[in-house]
């Protein structure tokens, strides 16, 4: 497997590097290509970061410098470590492309404000992947705004099918998970099926009508577990949609540890499916078959995935008045996304 990180001097990636190289992601007997691409600035981070990588000692992975200052290849065992500056050799006949390099937001900007600054990169990044990535390559779309720069680079590569494109929304989901866990003093992994609907932003819906919640042998909707309609249709949303904004309030730097960790939990379900009747949420292409969502727009359903990674929709879900005005006012947000980026790319 190649496998591709953009953004790979910042601080995403640097917990996201070395969860892959660990075999966190696509288990540890799975060889990997390791492609890290970062802009020519950054070119000294990078070479630290792999050093750091180096240093780790981790099992699978033995590094030999070959080549050059900014295109260092790396030979190994298991995985093969490439650090570049240059586009066209980090999309060559990849697997997975994971976009995380951009810009990311500071206190007091909405996530749609970087649109302007980052959506020159998803459309170069579309480009490339149009002309040098493998037609069967899954992209995962991060930096923000992580559905509209999706869409941006699903757009810019025709060639492409629109189901390889994906953005990321299961840091939200985990976010909801954990806040349900919390409230109800159980571990996080009896808690499953919650849905984050629509854009990776402060109108998402993460919505819990449908998802339960396991303790012992029984498993309950979480609805009746928590027992509180005011939180669950207040304060708990509130708390997701705006989660984000929190981290960076607190930390004066956007979440990265917590992001990382959803990525793998992104890309591993894609890579080898969801299990069972479970489902995980996920931005994809719309074509406008889904709860009533137009086409055209990327937007966050559950989905559930074969291993390999064909998922569709789960559908057939009730949707109760409530949250159809929710979905569809995240849903008209990224629609007046669309068209601010449409005015950017033109
Ligand atoms: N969808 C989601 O759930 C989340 C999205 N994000 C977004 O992810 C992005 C990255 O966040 P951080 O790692 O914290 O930022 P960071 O600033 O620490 O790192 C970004 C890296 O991207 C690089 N970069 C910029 N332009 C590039 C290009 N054209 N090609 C390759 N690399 C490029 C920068 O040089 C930098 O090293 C931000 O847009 C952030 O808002 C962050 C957390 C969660
Ligand atoms: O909130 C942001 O803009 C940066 C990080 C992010 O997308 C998140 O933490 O959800």
């Amino acid at each position: 497997l190649k496998v591709l990180v953009t953004g790979a001097a910042g601080q995403i990636a640097y917990s996201l590097l070395y969860s892959i190289a660990n075999g966190d992601v696509f288990g540890k007997d799975q060889s990997v290509t390791l492609v890290m691409l970062d802009i020519a600035p950054m070119a000294g981070v990078l070479e630290g970061v792999v050093m750091e990588l180096q240093d780790c000692a981790l099992p699978s992975l033995k590094i030999a410098l070959q080549v050059t200052i900014y295109q260092q290849i790396y030979e190994v065992n298991l995985t093969l470590v490439i650090s570049t500056t240059t586009v066209e050799e980090a999309f060559a006949d990849i697997d997975y492309a994971i976009l995380v390099g951009a810009m990311p937001r500071r206190q007091g900007m909405e996530r749609k404000d970087l649109l302007k600054a980052n959506a020159k990169i998803f459309k170069e990044q579309g480009q490339a992947l149009d002309k040098f990535a493998k037609k069967t390559v899954k992209v995962l779309v991060v930096g923000n705004p992580a559905n509209t720069n999706c869409l941006i680079a699903l757009t810019a590569a025709p060639s492409i099918p629109k189901d390889n494109f994906t953005c990321l929304t299961r840091l939200d989901q985990n976010r909801a998970q954990s806040q349900i866990a919390a409230r109800l003093g159980v571990s996080n992994d009896c808690v499953s099926n919650v849905i984050i609907w629509g854009n990776h932003s402060s109108t998402q819906y993460p919505d819990v009508a449908h998802a339960s919640v396991k303790c012992g042998d029984t498993e309950s909707s979480v609805v009746s577990c928590v027992k509180d309609d005011n939180w669950l249709n207040g304060e708990f949303i509130t708390t997701v949609q705006k989660r984000g904004g929190a981290v960076i309030a607190a930390r004066k730097l956007s979440s990265a540890m917590s992001a990382a960790k959803a990525i793998c939990d992104h890309v591993r379900d894609w890579h080898f499916g969801t299990k069972g009747d479970k489902w995980t949420s996920m931005g994809i292409y719309s074509n406008g078959s889904n709860y009533g969502i137009k086409e055209g727009i990327i937007y966050s359903v559950p989905v559930r995935i074969a291993p390999g990674g064909a998922f569709t929709a789960v559908t057939g879900l009730s949707i109760s008045d409530f949250a159809r005005s929710k979905m569809d006012e995240t849903a008209e947000e990224l629609f007046g996304e669309k068209l601010m980026a449409m005015e950017f790319m033109s």
